[in-house]
């Protein structure tokens, strides 16, 4: 039996590490592009993943074609993930994903001029993410920018709720948003299970947002099919494949915020859940501390952002 054609023609990955391997790797399996361009810091890297790639394309008898591609080439591609780390060595015991920042930034701003006029969708998985992928959009000038991490809060917070509930997974409908990151805002005030609001464990569920990365990190190196799942699910969504809402960092305010997109045939529109006053309170710590981040890297006064409004 031949496999459906794809829906997309090409999806391109930078950076064959932990994150960027299971990205490709779940792209191979869903079937969602027909050709799959790979890029990284070395030439053996790219080949060596394109490689094993082919190796799961062959025994799983995917339609999508893995291919090597410089980052130039990429500009082809309906959407490019962006999943590169500078090597450094984290040092935080707290906001561990801001450690990050200083080393990465150079290799975001050195990428974005490459990809300048892209008109595609760009998905941003470097850490810090909101800040990566605002540096990402000035240096590119590429105006569908999304970073992904919200999305992956949002998941791991469902999942906890329902199993601190004893509820299925699919009952639980809430957001975390603001920073992927410490400054993260739990939306416990509009969670609803099985449409109804009710009281959420707030201290336990931020205890295990902040704890599971580091407990996953201990036991096998890096988070890797987390992070690989809330991209493909972003790149659906960003790539029109499937109309629904999700959790990206995009500009908001005068700044980037991780907040909820409603993407219909590929199209954004941010739609915030009601907050209640402390849920504000976080929102407005999370854009000052991400605001405050950004200014510190660029160095330079933060030219206008467009604003985007909510409906
Ligand atoms: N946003 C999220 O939800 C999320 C989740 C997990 C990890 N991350 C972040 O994703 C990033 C990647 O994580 P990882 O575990 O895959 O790291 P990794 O060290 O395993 O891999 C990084 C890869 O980037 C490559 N690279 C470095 N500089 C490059 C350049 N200039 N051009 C092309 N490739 C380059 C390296 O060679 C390496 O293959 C990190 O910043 C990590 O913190 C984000």
């Amino acid at each position: 039996m031949t496999a459906p054609a794809p829906p997309v023609s090409a999806v391109g990955v930078i950076g064959a590490g932990a994150v960027g391997q299971a990205v490709a790797g779940a792209l191979v399996a869903s079937g969602l592009c027909a050709r799959l361009l790979i890029t990284s810091r070395t030439p053996e890297q790219t080949a060596a993943l394109v490689a094993d790639l082919d190796d799961m394309r062959a025994a799983v008898g995917s339609p999508v074609r893995p291919a090597a591609a410089s980052v130039a080439e990429l500009v082809d591609c309906r959407a490019v993930v962006v999943a590169v780390r500078a090597r450094f060595t984290n040092s935080h015991t707290t906001d561990m994903r801001m450690c990050g920042a200083h080393a990465n930034a150079p290799v975001i701003q050195a990428l974005g001029p490459v990809l300048r006029g892209y008109t595609g969708s760009v998905l941003m998985v470097t850490n810090p993410v909101d800040v990566m992928a605002r540096l990402f959009a000035d240096a590119s000038g590429c105006a569908r920018v999304f970073g992904v991490g919200s999305n992956l809060d949002s998941a791991r917070y469902r999942l906890t709720l329902s199993r601190l509930l004893d509820v299925p997974l699919g009952a639980v409908d809430g957001h975390v948003i603001g920073e992927h990151g410490d400054a993260a805002v739990v939306c416990a005030s509009a969670t609803r299970v099985n449409g109804h609001p009710l009281p959420v464990p707030l201290q336990q569920v931020r205890d295990e947002l902040t704890t599971r990365p580091g407990r996953i990190n201990a036991g096998i190196g890096r988070t890797r099919p987390g992070p690989a799942g809330a991209v493909v699910t972003a790149l659906r969504l960003a790539l029109g494949v499937e109309d629904g809402l999700v959790e990206l960092s995009a500009p908001y305010r005068d700044g980037w915020l991780g907040i909820p997109l409603r993407f219909t045939a590929g199209r954004p529109l941010p739609c915030l859940p009601a907050l209640d006053e402390a849920e504000a309170r976080q929102l407005d710590a999370a854009h000052t501390k991400l605001r405050a981040a950004y200014l510190a890297l660029r160095g330079t006064p933060s030219s206008p952002l467009p604003t985007v409004r909510t409906p």
